[in-house]
């Protein structure tokens, strides 16, 4: 059976995931950035070691540089981090050395304080050093001229760390997404009116808050644009201004089968935008589409609008599309970790679609991962979804869940976290 006539007709998760990131060609241009402020940018030209690291052969421990293997040691000087002993050790010679200090000329070892006796200036230990002990080797982290990351990477504090370590100031990174953001419903309000100025029916727009503030922790610059009443001028505007200013457009709402949907003329107007139907609990109607315009074209992810929905979609699709849009390489694009933990409660689940609960999970007194389901489990319930700490990921076809048995967790990671 093939995806697309699936049972019911609904498109997978993972085949409607494929199908963003294989329609989505990277961006290119890119930017010369301090390396301190590179940390989630996605590096775009490679960068070479331009020494080893170590430097030098240097000391692991606070101790004593020794030359060969000696019951007694004359202790001729001292080596300190910054501050190199100038001479040669000769057999049976040692000097005071200090961790991350070079090993002076002719020391093949180092014993750490804690095993020495210095009296005068002649050393004895309790133990002998063997050869090499506590030497760390010039150019066994990195040799020169090797790569230090692979273009593509996201770059990680590790990696800012390793970077810096090499000298490495500035870092060449494909420029940041611009996201254009926007609502469209009568009914929404924005924040700041008073509850008891909402008329019947009225809403906040709390999903263009959310999704602002997940875009936000996904690195994006943000063109917000605000709330549109369902009119078709102002929409057809507001679509306008967001293709000519951004890499992709955010909505949400509008993607089902309502009536009040001016979303969908205008943008068949303005692109080609294709309304999927998908396997996926919450979240089924989701669109995605693009905006051609002069230098290129913009892409365009319609959410559904059921809050829970919205951000299940944007974490399970749109994060996974904009990894490949920001060029971030395969090897970095990884789904979220998945974990297995036994469940605290029954669920009830019908097949048909792979629902994504909304739960906490922890490890219990035994040691064991568990998982609690938190709230009714209705797209519009954020109480439930807010004291969560991870989805329980149910497959498409299974059915009803019991108390004890194992099942998939997703911790939340950026930018639910
Ligand atoms: N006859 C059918 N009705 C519905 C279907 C269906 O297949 N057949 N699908 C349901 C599912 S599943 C979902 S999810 C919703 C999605 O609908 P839309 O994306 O068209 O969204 P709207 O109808 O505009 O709104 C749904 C819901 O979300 C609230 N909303 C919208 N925008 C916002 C916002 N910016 N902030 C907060 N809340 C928002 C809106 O008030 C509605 O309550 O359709 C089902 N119906
Ligand atoms: O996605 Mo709809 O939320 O399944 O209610």
């Amino acid at each position: 059976m093939s995806d697309a006539c699936a049972e019911n007709g609904l498109r997978s998760v993972e085949a409607a995931k494929q199908m963003l990131i294989d329609s989505i060609n990277p961006i290119t241009e890119t930017e010369i950035i301090p390396l301190s402020q590179a940390c989630g940018r996605v590096l775009a030209a490679p960068v070479l070691s331009a020494l080893n690291l170590p430097p030098c052969d240097n000391s692991a421990m606070d101790g004593y540089a020794l030359c060969g293997e000696s019951e007694r040691y004359t202790l001729m000087g001292k080596s300190l981090a910054g501050h190199p002993f100038a001479g040669t050790l000769e057999p049976g010679q040692a000097t005071r050395i200090t961790t991350g200090a070079a090993v002076p000329a002719g020391a093949d070892r180092v014993q750490m304080q804690e095993n020495c006796t210095l009296e005068g200036d002649q050393l004895t230990m309790s133990r002998p050093a063997k050869p090499g002990e506590n030497i760390r080797r010039r150019g066994e982290d990195v040799h020169t001229g090797q790569s230090l990351i692979p273009v593509g990477a996201k770059i990680k504090v590790p990696h800012i760390a390793l970077l810096a370590a090499a000298g490495v100031a500035e870092v060449t990174v494909l420029r940041k997404l611009k996201a254009a953001l926007l609502s469209i419903g009568d009914e929404l309000k924005p924040l700041g009116t008073p509850a008891s100025e909402l008329g019947d029916g009225d809403i906040y727009d709390s999903n263009r808050i959310a999704l602002y503030a997940a875009l936000e922790q996904l690195d994006v610059d943000i063109l917000d644009l605000g709330c549109y009443p369902d009119q078709p001028e102002e929409i057809r505007e507001a679509f306008i201004h967001a293709r000519n200013n951004a890499d992709f457009v955010i909505t949400s709402g509008g993607v089902s089968v309502g009536e009040a949907d001016y979303t969908k003329t205008v943008l068949q107007e303005l692109g080609e935008i294709d309304f999927w139907k998908l396997a996926i609990k919450p979240g089924k109607p989701f669109a995605f589409g693009r905006l051609p315009k002069t230098n290129g074209e913009t892409l365009f992810f319609g959410l559904p609008g059921n809050p829970v929905s919205a951000i299940v979609t944007l974490y399970q699709l749109v994060v996974p599309a904009l990894e490949k849009l920001r060029g971030t390489s395969e090897q970095y694009r990884q789904p979220p970790v998945q974990l297995r933990a036994r469940l605290l409660n029954g669920i009830r689940k019908k097949p048909g679609r792979t629902d994504y609960q909304r739960g906490f999970t922890y490890r219990d007194g035994d040691g064991i991962q568990v998982v609690e389901t938190r709230g009714i489990q209705g797209s519009h319930i954020l109480s439930g979804f807010a004291s969560a700490n991870c989805f329980v990921v149910l497959p498409r076809e299974g059915g009803d869940c019991e108390t004890g048995d194992w099942v998939t967790v997703e911790p939340f990671t950026a930018p639910l976290k």
